[in-house]
């Protein structure tokens, strides 16, 4: 089925529903059965766009279906190395405060890369369809402005096409929003379910308030990560950047999002690369902060406590007993996160027990063998860090 569709006003919200052909059957029936199509279509660059859109709808004609969903898939959002967005257009809440130089060789090339400009000029949405999506995606997104959450679902089904089935139009509704019930109900465990769900329950830790703080998951080999300085409870679910080990960006939010990857993506990938992790958390925790003013070393001892059970010790390979010693190494904070790769690595080959490593006066990451594993061992932590705090200042 191939919809026509104008829009009438320069940002491309308000469409128009021309005609709908249901058999398409190339470019020359489409004119004959519409004489008045080129003379509407006045503007060169939308007759640019017509054009570009009937051709690619005659190529799809001579491929069968689910080759050509295949084929959609994989050109359309497998989106890497597109057209860069100027550095200077990112206006993320702190971004002026990142520039992106000097680094560590060996992390050259997991430094945040700039969005790239994903290609949205063929979209096939209408507003009713629009705004039916909107309703319908997830609760959060009900309160989210329509110009910044457009294309919809685009990003997220890709991913999820192998269990989804997505044999119907994905330009279709119902199906949609079909998929996204799916999505919620058999991928709760998805990465993209999953960050923007333990952001907003580490946001009422107090753990990534202020927009700082973040995680990142590993998910069949690619890297899962939430933005850089947004409101960090607020995720949503086409927020998550995903790129290789190699730090290769494989998908990107929608472009009109204007996110950029996390500051924190250097030392997520330093312990995805040096501890094998599966998962890496990042915390601004209070109670930590408040350890180390109290605690001028360059390390935390932490003994005689039953919640330790709860830390992993990564060198013996097992949880630590409760009548052992956890040593957690604190190194010095920098201006930038990426400033802090050369440190982190030296207290990780200097600590091979350790499953985090503590930055003074701002906060800790935290790794595990997966997603459950380092938000245990975080809150185990927390809770070892808080009576800690409270024997320091008593004395006890
Ligand atoms: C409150 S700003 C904190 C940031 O500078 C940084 O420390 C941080 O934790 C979050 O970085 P982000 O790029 O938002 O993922
Ligand atoms: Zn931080």
């Amino acid at each position: 089925m191939l919809h026509i569709y104008y829009f009438n006003d320069a940002y491309k919200r308000n469409w128009l529903r021309l005609k709908q052909i249901f058999h398409f059957s190339g470019k020359n029936d489409i004119l004959a059965g519409n004489p008045k199509l080129m003379k509407q279509l006045s503007r060169s660059k939308l007759k640019v766009k017509w054009s570009r859109a009937v051709q690619e709808a005659e190529c799809l004609l001579s491929i069968k279906k689910n080759e050509r969903l295949t084929a959609f898939f994989d050109t359309k959002f497998i989106s890497s190395n597109h057209d860069m967005k100027s550095e200077n257009n990112i206006q993320t809440e702190r971004s002026s405060t990142h520039p992106q130089t000097s680094f560590t060789p060996k992390y050259m090339n997991i430094i945040p890369k700039l969005q790239p400009k994903l290609e949205l000029e063929n979209s096939n949405y209408d507003s009713a369809t629009y705004q039916e999506n909107l309703t319908n995606i997830t609760e959060r997104s009900s309160t989210h402005s329509q110009a910044s959450f457009s294309p919809k679902c685009k990003n997220i089904i890709p991913k999820l096409k192998p269990k989804l089935e997505l044999e119907n139009s994905y330009y279709d509704s119902a199906t949609c929003q079909e998929n996204l019930t799916k999505i919620s109900i058999l991928q709760k465990d998805h990465p993209r379910i999953l960050i923007p769900e333990l952001c907003k329950l580490f946001f009422t830790n107090g753990w990534v308030t202020g927009t700082g703080g973040g995680i990142s998951i590993k998910y069949n080999n690619q890297i899962f990560i939430a933005p850089s300085g947004v409101q960090k409870e607020r995720m949503e679910p086409d927020d998550i950047f995903v790129q290789d080990m190699n730090g290769a960006d494989i998908e990107v939010p929608p472009y009109e999002k204007n996110l950029s990857k996390s500051q924190c993506t250097p030392i997520f990938m330093c312990s995805y690369i040096e501890r094998n992790a599966g998962a890496v958390i990042h915390i601004h925790s209070p109670e930590l902060v408040k350890l180390c003013l109290l605690n001028p070393e360059n390390e935390l001892r932490i003994s005689g406590l039953e919640m330790i059970k709860g830390i992993y010790n990564e060198e013996k390979g097992r949880f630590y007993d409760n009548d052992e010693e956890v040593i957690i190494p604190i190194i010095e904070n920098s201006k930038y996160e990426r400033d802090l790769v050369d440190t982190f690595q030296l207290a990780l080959m200097k600590y091979p027990s350790t499953s985090a490593v503590v930055v003074r006066n701002h906060g800790m990451y935290v790794w595990g063998s997966d997603w459950k594993s380092a938000k245990t061992q975080c809150e185990c932590y927390e809770y070892v860090f808080n009576i800690m705090v409270f024997k320091k200042i008593n004395n006890l």
